[in-house]
C-alpha cells in the first residue's frame, strides 16, 4: 500500500503522541537504513562513509546512520549542511549531540564541499518528506557534489530533490543507488526508480494503531 506524506506526517504525531517517540522512530529507521546498506556493501570496515545531513529529521536519520556505521569499522564523517544551533527538532539534536561525544566520528558543518579523502559511500541525508519548492543553499551544493562524485549513492527516505508525494523533481536532485523508505512507501517515490536505485520499504516500530482513523 501507498500512502500520502500527509497521512505519514499524521501517523508519526499520532504514535508519537501514543509514546512511540519520534525520537525511537529515527532510532529504528537508521538502524534498519544500515541493516540494507550492509546488506548490499557487506563489510563496511575501513571504508571512507560521507554522510551529508540537513537540519531536518531526514538529517536525524542520517545522524543515526552515522553512529551505527562507526560501531561496524566505518570511517565515518558527518557533513551538517549549517550551523547545528539551526538543527530543527529535539531528536535531531539529541543524536547531534550523540555524535559530539565521539571522536570516532568525524563531523563538520557550514558549507566548504572540500574533503581531504574520496568517499567509497555517500549517504544522501539532506531532504527528505519535508521538501518545498527550489532547492535552497547550501542544499544545492551539496546536491550537485553528490552527483558529480562517483561512488556508490544511499538516499535516506527518498533521493533529495525528489517530491515523495507526487514523483515530480525539484529544480536539482539526487540519483542514488538504494533509496530505503520508512514505515509504508510514499506515492511519489516509486515513480521514480530511476533516480532512488533499489528501493525498499522498512518497518520501523509505529504500532499499527497509529494508523486508525488516518489509513
Ligand atoms: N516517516 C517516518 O515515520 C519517519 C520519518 N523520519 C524522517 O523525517 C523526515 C522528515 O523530516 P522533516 O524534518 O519533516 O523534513 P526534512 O528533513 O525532509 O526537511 C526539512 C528541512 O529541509 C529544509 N528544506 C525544505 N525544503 C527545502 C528546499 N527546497 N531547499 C532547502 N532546504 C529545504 C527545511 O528548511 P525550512 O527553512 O523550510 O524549515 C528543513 O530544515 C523523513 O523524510 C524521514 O527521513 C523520521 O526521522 C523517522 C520516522
Ligand atoms: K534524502
Amino acid at each position: 500500500m501507498e500512502i500520502t506524506v500527509d497521512q505519514m506526517y499524521n501517523i508519526e504525531n499520532k504514535g508519537h503522541d501514543m509514546g512511540f517517540l519520534k525520537k525511537f522512530m529515527m532510532e529504528n529507521a537508521g538502524a534498519a537504513a544500515v541493516k540494507r546498506l550492509l546488506e548490499k556493501i557487506g563489510d563496511v570496515k575501513s571504508k571512507n562513509i560521507l554522510i551529508f545531513v540537513g537540519l531536518g529529521n531526514n538529517g536525524g536519520d542520517g545522524l543515526v546512520m552515522a553512529r551505527h556505521l562507526t560501531g561496524y569499522g566505518a570511517k565515518v564523517t558527518v557533513m551538517l549542511l549549517g550551523n547545528s544551533n539551526k538543527i530543527k527538532t529535539e531528536e535531531s539534536n539529541w543524536n547531534w549531540s550523540l555524535l559530539q561525544k565521539m571522536p570516532s566520528v568525524k563531523l563538520l558543518s557550514g558549507n566548504s564541499l572540500k574533503f581531504d579523502f574520496k568517499p567509497d559511500i555517500i549517504i544522501d541525508a539532506i531532504l527528505g518528506t519535508g521538501i518545498s519548492g527550489e532547492i535552497r543553499e547550501p542544499y544545492a551544493s551539496a546536491i550537485n557534489y553528490i552527483n558529480e562524485t562517483d561512488c556508490y549513492k544511499f538516499a535516506v527516505d527518498v533521493p533529495s530533490g525528489l517530491d515523495p508525494q507526487t514523483g515530480e523533481t525539484a529544480n536539482i536532485f539526487t540519483k542514488c543507488d538504494m533509496t530505503v523508505t520508512f514505515h509504508k512507501m510514499k506515492q511519489g517515490i516509486p515513480k521514480r526508480k530511476d533516480l532512488t536505485g533499489e528501493l525498499f520499504v522498512e518497518k520501523i516500530g509505529i504500532p499499527p494503531e497509529a494508523e486508525e482513523g488516518i489509513l
